[in-house]
């Protein structure tokens, strides 16, 4: 059976036609946000076949999948690829109402021109089409760059990582930018266990010893000096509950010491110790012009069973409910208040705190750039057509969506791109409905204007591309 993916998909009136067709659709990607791996960039990757692309790390799908009751084996276990693409065949058609049922067959037609539902009675013939068509020059990773006109590939990465696949593109000077993104949620994370390792690899990886919270600041103020010269532009931090609170630098120093010497600390020391070192990681992302992302409020690790049997990132993770205003605002009050608040995108997982967001956002912005401080785009579990129409609404209501910095994938995907494309019709969407309910002027180049700069314009200026 045909899909159901039409010219028109999302597009419910004339105007929304317009704007997709005659000024979104064909504009560059800056994915300024994913988890995509930059050694398979410069390699030139083609994928083995549609499950090692679609299903190997896709958490959202087998999360899916569990829900189907399909069995671990054939999710995250030892099933054959095939099979575990046959299972997800299997739970495709039960999706309805979920964006993975639209991103499914949006990827079929736009990479593999397969026009077909994905179910058990096609999986056998689209896996053997999809897995040729994976083996072609037209879709390595490269091609599938070009194709999409993807301008900006934003990396996630740790502070010690050597970037040597950036530097190697760089040297090459490959048409898509390959940026990384610093992260240094690890040297943040002083109540984990794994801290001390952490620090003793950021040690060997500048060659010095990291004895107290000065050589630690020094030691990260390095990597992001080396990060900022290999043309990183913005920073990433996941923040599972939002912390504040103030503590003299001699404060941190002995929080510091005492976790080096494997004392415990207070849940107090550590929110001390995360806020001030984030506030001094803020001043430098400020001096470079860095953009910082704070991604908040994921609950992780829910099921210790599955956490012990597959690790993190596999599918046990959900919202948060903790309450972020005040932490927050006081975060970037203190910044803010030195003249060091750099520009920062805020996003959340529970789109509760969709108005806190972008109310807050609305306290510190200033001349430095139009829209400094971002509500950023729907993120992981907002990524559907409500939570996108809700985010870009909520913006629009608080803010100004005309200076939005738009999409971006957060995905593990290459095939991913495509939801920019998802992005561009809601969107589209959303302001033609505003023409057409009269809520604004009949001026279709200004809307255009809108929608090109959502799309690609503000991000290219936002980021310093
Ligand atoms: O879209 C979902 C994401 O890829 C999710 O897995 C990440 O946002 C990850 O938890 C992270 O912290 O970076």
């Amino acid at each position: 059976m045909k899909t159901f993916i039409t010219e028109d998909f999302l597009l419910y009136n004339e105007t929304a036609k317009r704007l997709y067709h005659e000024t979104a659709k064909d504009l560059p990607i800056i994915d300024y946000h994913n988890h995509l791996q930059q050694n398979e960039i410069y390699d030139d990757k083609n994928y083995k076949n549609i499950y090692d692309i679609w299903l190997s790390g896709d958490h959202y799908k087998w999360r899916a999948m569990r829900a189907n009751g399909i069995k671990e084996d054939l999710i995250t276990g030892n099933g054959s690829d095939f099979d575990k693409f046959k299972a997800w065949a299997k739970t495709v058609p039960n999706t309805f109402g979920n964006p993975l049922y639209h991103w499914t067959h949006l990827e079929l037609l736009r990479y593999f021109d397969i026009d077909e539902l994905l179910n058990e009675q096609s999986a056998e013939s689209i896996w053997e089409q999809a897995n040729q068509k994976l083996q072609s020059p037209e879709l390595s990773v490269r091609s599938i760059l070009a194709k999409d006109k993807v301008e900006l590939v934003g990396t996630t990465d740790d502070p010690t990582d050597d970037l040597a696949y950036h530097i190697k593109l760089k040297k090459e000077g490959y048409s898509t930018k390959v940026s990384p993104s610093f992260r240094p949620d690890n040297g943040l994370a002083i109540e984990k266990q794994g801290f001390i390792d952490w620090v003793e690899k950021l040690a060997s990886v500048i060659n010095m010893n990291i004895e107290t919270y000065e050589d630690f600041l020094l030691a990260l103020e390095k990597r992001v000096n080396f990060f900022d010269e290999v043309g990183c532009r913005s920073s990433d931090h996941g923040i599972n509950v939002m912390f504040y609170q103030a503590a003299s630098k001699q404060d941190i120093a002995s929080i510091f010491k005492k976790r080096l010497n494997n004392q415990s600390l207070t849940s107090k020391e550590i929110d001390q110790f995360k806020t001030f070192t984030l506030i001094q990681l803020g001043e430098w992302y400020a001096e470079k012009g860095w953009a910082m992302q704070l991604h908040i409020g994921p609950q992780r690790n829910n099921n210790t069973r599955m956490f012990n049997q597959v690790g993190p990132d596999a599918g046990f993770d959900s919202l948060g409910d903790k309450l972020l205003a005040e932490p927050l605002n006081k975060l970037l009050d203190s910044l803010d208040q030195q003249d060091k608040l750099p520009k920062t995108i805020l996003y959340t997982l529970n789109s509760r705190d969709n108005e806190v967001l972008a109310a807050t956002a609305g306290n510190f912005q200033n001349a430095e750039i139009p829209g400094k401080i971002q509500f950023g785009t729907a993120w992981w579990f907002n990524d559907h057509i409500d939570g996108m129409e809700y985010q870009m609404k909520t913006l629009a209501n608080f803010g100004l969506i005309r200076h939005f910095v738009g999409m971006l994938t957060d995905s593990r995907s290459f095939l991913s791109f495509s939801r920019h494309e998802y992005f561009r019709r809601i969107l589209c969407n959303v302001i033609g409905t505003w023409l057409e309910e009269g809520k604004v002027p009949n001026d279709i180049t200004l809307l255009k204007q809108y929608v090109a700069d959502i799309c690609y314009n503000n991000a290219k200026r936002y980021f310093n591309l």
